[in-house]
């Protein structure tokens, strides 16, 4: 046992690391003894990409997540400024940075929640099967990762296109022997989050009182907001179902023409992917009537993965709900929305087991 004095000392010297990225592991022991004294009870979350667009907002908002107890933050650049600035937020989690490949692993070990954004945006122009190329060796690399060293982790896949990725990773994880269906989410959330803000305008609501289910995948027609069944209910004319449809679909490309070049949706993203990973530590924790809907490997069409509702809780997404009654104009777009996805799946899968 350690005196009092010396586990601040400790405390003291691991914090003197300027970079506060991975330390020795006897310092990062200390730091952890010195952490349980007076440690809040809490989940363990790594953000992969952490560093980027997206994951410097998100570790913020995990950072100021009172379900998070430790907080690990690893990227392939710039990993120890984010974490020495995110560190210094007087939050219950404790913050650590993990630089590049060799440390991954410690990166991942021991974690109850993965959150991935690594990867390249979009630019004007492009679509999001375009960032395929880079992502898809991104994501096999990152998941490889999980299965060796948490494969009992719920993973939140934000890196796109997620239609592709959320495959890819369900390959790795089989290859493995780690694939547990229920722990593997693919974001749609930004959909979602769009689409109650574009309704609500419409409806002259606060977009908090507005919910709407948003099925099918994430990538233009195969976004399929369910309009028929807004809640609170409504009605909506066939002018302002074509209008809402269209842009909920093309909602990241608006943003990623307003950037001009500098990247797609970055903090509506991150605000999401925070609303999407509380649910899943809410569920993790127990709490009953957690629904969001992600991208799932599912039954409720005929293709191995698809976006509905789901009910989250201890073990990933524990029921699938169906996609309820629809009107002409959803069955018609869901057609539309099954034509493409299916090829999305298909390239994900193949990529892997080529
Ligand atoms: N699912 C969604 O709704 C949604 C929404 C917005 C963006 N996205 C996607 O999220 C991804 C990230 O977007 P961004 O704007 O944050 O991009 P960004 O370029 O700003 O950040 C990506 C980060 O990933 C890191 N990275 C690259 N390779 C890595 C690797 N092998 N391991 C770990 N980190 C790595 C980069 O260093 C960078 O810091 C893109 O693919 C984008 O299309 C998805
Ligand atoms: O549109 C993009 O490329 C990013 C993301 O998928 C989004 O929906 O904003």
């Amino acid at each position: 046992m350690q005196s009092e004095a010396n586990f601040r000392i400790s405390r003291i010297s691991a914090h003197l690391n300027p970079s506060n990225v991975e330390m020795g592991e006897n310092s990062m022991l200390e730091q952890a003894k010195c952490r349980a004294k007076g440690g809040a009870p809490g989940f363990k979350v790594a953000i992969l990409g952490a560093a980027g667009g997206i994951g410097q907002p998100l570790a913020m908002l995990m950072k100021m997540n009172p379900l998070v107890s430790v907080l690990h933050l690893y990227d392939v650049v710039n990993a120890p400024g984010v974490t020495a600035d995110i560190s210094h937020m007087d939050t219950g989690a404790v913050v650590r940075g993990f630089l590049g490949q060799p440390q991954l692993e410690n990166a991942l070990a021991g974690m109850d929640l993965v959150v991935i954004p690594a990867g390249v945006p979009r630019k004007p122009g492009m679509t999001r099967d375009d960032l395929f190329k880079i992502n898809a060796g991104i994501v096999r690399t990152l998941c490889q990762g999980i299965a060796k060293c948490c494969p009992n982790a719920i993973v939140n896949l934000i890196s796109n296109p997620v239609n592709s990725t959320v495959p890819i990773a369900a390959e790795v994880f089989k290859k493995a022997g780690t694939y547990d269906p229920k722990r593997l989410l693919g974001v749609t959330m930004l959909d979602v989050v769009r689409a109650n803000t574009f309704v609500a305008e419409v409806l002259g609501l606060d977009p908090r009182e507005v919910s709407v289910p948003v099925v099918g995948g994430h990538a233009g027609v195969t976004i399929l907001p369910l309009l028929s069944q807004v809640k609170p209910p409504c009605s909506f004319t066939s002018e302002e179902t074509e209008y809402l449809t269209k842009r909920i679909q093309d909602g990241g490309t608006e943003v990623v023409q307003a950037k001009a070049g500098a990247g797609s949706a970055t903090l509506s993203m991150a605000y999401a992917a925070v609303k999407f990973a509380d649910a899943c530590l809410r569920g993790l924790r127990g709490d009953a009537n957690i629904v969001e809907c992600a991208f799932v490997a599912s039954q409720v069409t005929e293709l191995p993965f698809f976006a509905t509702r789901v009910r989250l809780g201890r073990t990933g997404a524990e029921e699938i709900f169906q996609l309820g009654p629809m009107n002409e104009y959803e069955r018609a777009g869901l057609v539309e929305a099954k034509k493409e996805l299916i090829g999305s799946i298909e390239k994900g899968v193949s990529f892997i087991s080529k």
